[in-house]
């Protein structure tokens, strides 16, 4: 059993149940592999020190940008395969949208602190997603598409909702067009010249609108699944030079963190089986497929480049696969 606190560091403080002696830090597999102290494939790894892990050394080892500090002694570490346990802090705290490590404690005899167990983490995504249910819908004129519904999908713990676009008509014995996007604070709402979210945004619910009707699933999926937060950091890492798929593997993320079972649960409920996918992206495609749902085509989404958004399109080409003619820069 575990039971949490968040601090304000934004690393996740965890009071074991079971005896620690000494402190630990657990974090993927990812972020020790880009430190250079785990070179296997493992996902999740745990740290710990001869003597004990101290704070500077903890910061150093979880937050890429920690402020500049001598380096500490990486070489004395003990890094370990994690037990479930320890797994589960990880996912805990990429569930919290925090940096995705966690210190593992004794639990004080007089803590307060909430306490979960690690299989309910476990078993949280998935049971989120299957207990999706629409919660309430409402006629939205949108400019692009005056005959539209914003309908909310809630699940059963009143967690992470998202939406869905319901432009015209559906005609659910036919492959219904759809868009599968996942939420951009800063492209969908500011605008922002860093990614092409805001032309994907309007450009699909326009285009669904000139086919007379589809839906344009709007996940809460911020930056890949990694949060707004974890993004800007992202940005951050970004404009000291690592390219939009290493930042997320230096923060100790995966490339893509996205699920895609909540948006087949939501297909569902609208009683749509067969697509047509507007992506550009062959994940979404597999990922959708995976779920049970029909990708009958996948119908191109491709928008103009501009100088901020240049480097991040060539590196989807490049690394993720999307398919769209950008050459890597020489
Ligand atoms: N982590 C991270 N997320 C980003 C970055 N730029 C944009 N995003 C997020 O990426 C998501 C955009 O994904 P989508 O529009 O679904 O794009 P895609 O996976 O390329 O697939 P298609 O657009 O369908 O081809 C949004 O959640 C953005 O917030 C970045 O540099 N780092
Ligand atoms: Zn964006």
């Amino acid at each position: 059993m575990l039971a949490t606190e968040a601090v304000s560091t934004d690393l996740l403080v965890l009071f074991a149940a079971q005896g620690v002696s000494t402190p630990r830090l657990v974090m993927t597999g990812t972020r020790a592999n880009v430190l250079g102290i785990d070179k296997s494939d493992r996902s999740t790894c745990v740290v710990s020190a001869p003597d004990s892990l101290d704070a500077a050394t903890i910061e150093y080892l979880a937050n890429p940008l920690a402020a500049k500090a001598p380096q500490p002694k990486l070489s004395a570490l003990i890094v370990n395969q994690a037990t479930p346990l320890e797994m589960s802090c990880v996912k805990l705290a990429k569930l919290s949208r925090l940096l995705p490590a966690a210190v593992l404690v004794d639990c004080p005899e007089t803590s307060e602190a909430f306490a979960v167990e690690a299989s309910a983490i476990e078993s949280y995504m998935k049971t989120a997603a299957h207990s999706l249910r629409i919660v309430s819908r409402a006629r939205v004129p949108l400019e692009d598409a005056e005959h539209a519904q914003v309908v909310a999908f809630r699940p059963r713990d009143g967690g992470i909702e998202h939406l869905a676009i319901v432009v015209g008509e559906l005609k659910t014995d036919a492959p219904v067009l759809i868009r599968m996007h996942s939420e951009c604070f800063t492209g969908d709402l500011m605008g922002s010249l860093r990614c092409d979210c805001g032309n994907q945004l309007r450009g699909a619910i326009s285009e669904i609108a000139k086919a007379g009707s589809g839906i344009l699933l709007y996940l809460a999926q911020e930056g890949r699944g990694i949060g707004l937060v974890n993004k800007l950091r992202a940005y951050q890492l970004q404009d000291a030079g690592f390219d939009t798929v290493d930042a997320n593997l230096q923060l100790g993320f995966d490339s893509d963190e996205r699920d895609y079972l909540p948006a087949a649960q939501m297909l569902s409920l609208l009683g749509v089986s067969q697509v047509k996918l507007l992506t550009n992206n062959p994940l979404k495609v597999a990922a959708l497929a995976k779920q049970g749902i029909d990708v009958v085509e996948r119908v191109a989404h491709i928008f103009p480049s501009n100088e901020h958004n240049d480097g991040y399109l060539r590196t989807k080409a490049a690394k993720s696969g999307h398919m769209f003619n950008f050459e890597p820069k020489k």
